[in-house]
């Protein structure tokens, strides 16, 4: 592939390994994206759009699409704001997978228990940005100055063993399950930062010419996110419950009620909040629903 095979195409970053890699696939699977990857290339054509993937390291993500060297990208919220791209970038859609969260960890048997604690004393990250800024406002708080400020030293992994090792009397690293953290016997003591996976947009005003291409493409996404989170529940009820099960699966705009060969009965079917499901279901027991079924979605336009 030569530079003008990419003349006039949309460039899209994608994470090229880690946490984020195979969900950004299957979005890209769910919005019809073609491409194929050969070995070792971390560009590629897309085959039945104007679009050139792009596979890069997440954490340098937020600065291509910043600079507007790229025009579109998925990567986390955290590394937006620690590279100091968020001004410079749209975050057009949340994507609901990448949930994690940047905490202030220490030793679980020491005798730091409070970030005031911690204030004054060493603290590892990969996040230096973002841990400098909340330990240098806990410092302006503490009124600590001078080498009485907390120190902050750069890692760029295995942040989790820094205490241990002596390096640190505190971390900074993100969380999900929490496995991590306490397989290195850390616990948490205070969140920097909630993060989570998003499509972001160049701010650089050249990429309006791919305007409308950014449009179908968030667009797919979204359909895409949303027939992740959500369900089709479809069940039968007697007329005079139908208040009180239309309470229970409101619908996005309104449940779709068909009526019944049966006198007096209908038969409901409704969008519901999959990570709800099994408290409507119950509900609508209660209520005298039958013939509950729930039907998930490939993909939607909502
Ligand atoms: N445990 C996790 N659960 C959910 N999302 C995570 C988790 N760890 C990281 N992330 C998200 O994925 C992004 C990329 O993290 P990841 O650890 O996969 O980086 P990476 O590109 O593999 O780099 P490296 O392996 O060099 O740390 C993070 O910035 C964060 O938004
Ligand atoms: O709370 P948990 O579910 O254990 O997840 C947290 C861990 O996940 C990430 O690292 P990852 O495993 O992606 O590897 P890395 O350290 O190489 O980035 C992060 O840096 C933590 O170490």
């Amino acid at each position: 592939m030569n530079a003008d095979s990419l003349d006039g195409r949309l460039l899209f970053a994608i994470p090229k390994k880690g946490r984020l890699y195979e969900k950004c696939l299957s979005i890209l699977a769910g919005a019809d994206i073609q491409f194929r990857r050969h070995a070792r290339l971390d560009v590629c054509l897309v085959l039945n759009h104007p679009i050139a993937l792009v596979f890069l390291p997440a954490s340098d993500i937020p600065s291509f699409v910043g600079k507007g060297n790229v025009d579109l990208g998925i990567t986390g919220h955290d590394v937006i704001v620690e590279s100091q791209m968020h001004e410079h970038v749209t975050e057009e859609l949340r994507l609901g997978f990448g949930k994690c969260a940047l905490q202030v960890q220490v030793p679980e048997a020491g005798s730091i228990t409070t970030v005031e604690d911690l204030a004054g004393k060493r603290v590892v990250t990969s996040f230096e940005v973002l841990s400098g800024d909340y330990f240098g406002k806990l410092d302006d708080q503490l009124q600590l100055s001078g080498d009485k400020r907390t120190k902050i030293e750069y890692v760029g992994g295995s942040v989790e063993a820094a205490c241990a090792l002596g390096l640190a009397d505190g971390i900074v690293d993100l969380v999900e399950s929490g496995d991590t953290m306490r397989a290195a016997g850390l616990h948490a003591i205070a969140t920097v930062l909630e993060t989570e996976a998003v499509l972001i947009k160049s701010r650089v005003p050249k990429h309006e010419a791919h305007s409308n291409l950014i449009t179908l493409i968030t667009n797919r996404i979204k359909g895409v996110v949303a027939a992740s989170k959500y369900a089709i529940c479809q069940y039968n009820i007697a007329r005079d419950r139908l208040p009180s099960a239309i309470a229970i699966t409101p619908g996005r705009r309104a449940p779709t009620i068909s009526p019944l060969e049966t006198d007096n009965w209908v038969a409901v079917s409704s969008m519901v909040e999959k990570k709800r499901l099994a408290q409507i279901m119950d509900d609508l027991v209660t209520t005298g629903a039958e013939d509950i079924l729930i039907f998930n979605l490939d993909n939607c336009r909502v």
